[in-house]
């Protein structure tokens, strides 16, 4: 059931939101918009559930889900099962001039979000693994946090504060929400959620180590290429002075400037191998630019052209050559075909009194050697500046989206440094990453769930196991005592309990049982005086004095294999199967004697007595109320003859005859 405070939190929500909204939309990243676009659904949905509109939770729900869903599998598919630049091609087809980039939210936090969310709606959330989900998301929310505070990395998922603001917001609602649902089940809670949570945090510690390796790869990757193509910039600059010197050394036999046409064909051999030479010059003693290739519109009116004076940057180096001193290199200098460059004379033909005739000029046009360089990488891929200090001398990039990385690389080009600058784009980046990271992320995260899960089932199982194994025992103690009952009703059905005899009702089934024995003897036995023992005594030591005597009964009767039982009041009945008269009346004084001699006393000392009278059927069958009568009669001999005696009954018979 929701709770109506957590309604604050998600009102909380919305200030941040708006605040966002308010910025001015240049600071706030694309992906930022969408990560908004799908908090606030989830606000929505949250708020619906709060006033029970759950179809309205339903339908922000799922759309969420799906879009989560598809930036999911942008992050976990191989590259070369949906490259990048199809999901790009994607994100250009919604929105023109958009990555895929723009288009994913901060996964994690989101999925756990709408997962929650999911939670809320199905009504089932301890079961769903919400506390896992929101400690795990609460976690997640902190390193995010945390990252943001460390500044963006290639595959960092910051988002901006207010987002992480509400996002945070809605958790502490779906904590609040949940905290309820807990109270019943919060044993299994805990013991679920502390394993589980080790493996999510595991999972989680081994996906930000594999990130940071991935991105190390990465960087180390951009490394390699800046150093290659620094290397390969500087081989050239290296290659291009050897080749020089050779094409230099051609002309060492000449006693005579070269022809234009002999110039034309062997300069044309080295130019076509260095594009990059803006031309290929034979230079006279004066500084005149003599012969010239390759002969285009701009070198065409170079010559004749007096270098000392057009040139002066480049002077000390020409001078250099022309007095056969050796190579003469120039700075980087402005060159006259308006690009800054460097300018290598070689002396070339002495005549005969070998006197230089002239120089070899080969100009050396670093934005044109940059960009034959730069002509090699693929611009969309990686960005590639030239710089001589500050001076940006040639650029080739992309121009936005560029990756976080870059990597300097000097080179010296006439022992003059200059810096090449690497930066791959953020796409192509992107593209080489490895999988395997949010992959195990993934991996790692579904097992602790399902650990959560599998915990927690077991140990409701296992509650509920002791439950019904308690109920069970009840049950059985139950059943027992039932039974017991049911035997004590049996058994005070046809018992006395205070003397723990056969009732009457017993005694006569007995005697019905005996019916066919003869002879068969009846001893009716009454108490005397019981009546003042009582009111002397009290009823408790009378009923102390009847137990006695069904005890003294019990023991004097069944020795003689008879049953003794109570018949009522202070009235006990015996039979005696196989007795005769006299035989019973034997055992009738026996048990007179017996509680004489008890110590069941009256107030004046003298012992409790008792009249017995005993009937005896010899033949015939036997008609119960008859023989009792008999006994009765004798028993009411007995008290009337004095009380503490044995009298025998006179049979039916006898008295029917006697006409009595
Ligand atoms: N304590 C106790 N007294 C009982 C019980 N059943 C009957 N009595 C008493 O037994 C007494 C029987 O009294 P009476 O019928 O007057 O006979 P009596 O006093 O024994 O005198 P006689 O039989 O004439 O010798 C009564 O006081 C009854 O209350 C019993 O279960 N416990």
């Amino acid at each position: 059931m929701s709770h109506r405070f957590a309604a604050l939190p998600v009102l909380a929500a919305v200030p941040p939101l708006l605040g966002l909204a308010l910025w001015p939309a240049s600071a706030v990243d694309p992906a930022t918009w969408v990560t908004v676009a799908l908090v606030v659904p989830l606000t929505l949905g949250q708020l619906a559930w709060h006033l029970r509109r759950l179809t309205w939770l339903r339908v922000v729900l799922w759309p969420v889900l799906a879009w989560l869903a598809l930036s999911l599998l942008s992050y976990l598919l191989p590259e070369h099962w949906v490259a990048h630049a199809a999901w790009n091609r994607l994100a250009e087809g919604l929105v023109p001039g958009s990555h895929v980039d723009d288009w994913r939210p901060p996964l994690l936090v989101m999925v756990s979000l709408t997962l929650l969310g999911l939670g809320l709606h199905s009504r089932t959330r301890a079961n769903l693994g919400a506390p896992l989900l929101l400690t795990t998301t609460g976690l997640v929310l902190a390193g995010q946090a945390l990252e943001h505070r460390h500044g963006h990395s290639l595959l960092a998922m910051a988002a901006p504060w207010p987002v992480i603001g509400a996002q945070a917001c809605l958790l502490l609602a779906q904590l609040i929400d949940a905290l309820g649902g807990w109270r019943v089940t919060r044993g299994s809670i805990r013991r679920a959620l502390w394993p589980s949570l080790l493996l999510a945090l595991i999972a989680l510690i081994f996906w930000h180590h594999q990130k940071v390796l991935v991105e190390h790869a990465l960087k180390a990757g951009v490394q390699a290429q800046g150093q290659r193509l620094a290397d390969r910039l500087s081989g050239e600059i290296d290659a291009h002075l050897a080749a020089m010197r050779r094409f230099a050394a051609s002309w060492e036999w000449l006693n005579a400037p070269p022809s234009s046409e002999r110039w034309a064909r062997q300069a044309s051999l080295y130019h076509r191998d260095f594009r990059y030479f803006l031309n290929i010059a034979f230079i006279d003693t004066d500084s005149r630019i003599r012969r010239v290739y390759p002969l285009d519109e701009v070198n065409r009116r170079l010559i004749g052209t007096r270098l000392f004076d057009a040139q002066p940057g480049g002077r000390e180096a020409l001078e250099r050559a022309l007095d056969g001193e050796g190579v003469g290199r120039t700075e980087i200098i402005g060159l006259l075909q308006g690009q800054p460059g460097i300018i290598h004379y070689l002396p070339v033909a002495r005549d005969d009194d070998g006197r230089i005739l002239g120089a070899v000029g080969m100009v050396v046009g670093l934005q044109s050697l940059a960009d034959t360089l730069f002509r090699q990488v693929d611009p969309h891929a990686t960005a590639l500046a030239l710089f001589e200090g500050d001076r940006l001398l040639a650029y080739q990039g992309p121009a936005q989206r560029q990756g976080p990385w870059q990597h300097a690389a000097d080179i010296d080009i006439s022992g003059k440094s200059l810096t090449l600058i690497t930066r791959p784009a953020r796409d192509a980046l992107l593209a080489r990453r490895s999988r395997l990271p949010v992959i195990s992320l993934m991996v790692g995260l579904t097992l602790s769930y399902l650990l959560y899960l599998a915990l927690f089932a077991r140990h409701r199982m296992l509650l509920q196991h002791r439950q019904v194994r308690r109920s069970n025992r009840e049950l059985r103690r139950e059943v027992r005592t039932r039974a017991d009952l049911q035997k004590e009703v049996e058994w005070l059905a046809e018992h006395d309990e205070l003397t723990r005899l056969p009732n009457r009702r017993r005694f006569m089934q007995v005697l019905d049982a005996q019916a066919e024995i003869r002879p068969l003897s009846l001893l009716l036995c009454d108490i005397d005086h019981f009546k003042r023992i009582n009111d002397r005594f009290g009823h408790l030591v009378g009923d102390r004095y009847l137990a006695e005597l069904g005890r003294l009964g019990r023991d004097v009767i069944g020795a003689a294999g008879g049953t003794f039982a109570r018949f009522g009041g202070e009235e006990f009945i015996a039979c005696l199967p196989g007795f005769d008269t006299d035989a019973a009346v034997a055992v009738a004084e026996r048990l007179r004697r017996r509680l004489a001699e008890a110590g069941l006393d009256h107030e004046d000392g003298s012992p409790m007595t008792l009249s017995v009278g005993v009937a005896t059927l010899g033949e015939g069958p036997l008609t119960p109320e008859v023989l009792l009568q008999e006994a009765d009669d004798a028993l009411y001999r007995a008290k009337a003859r004095g009380r503490d005696r044995v009298e025998r009954a006179t049979p039916r018979a006898d008295l029917t005859r006697a006409g009595i």
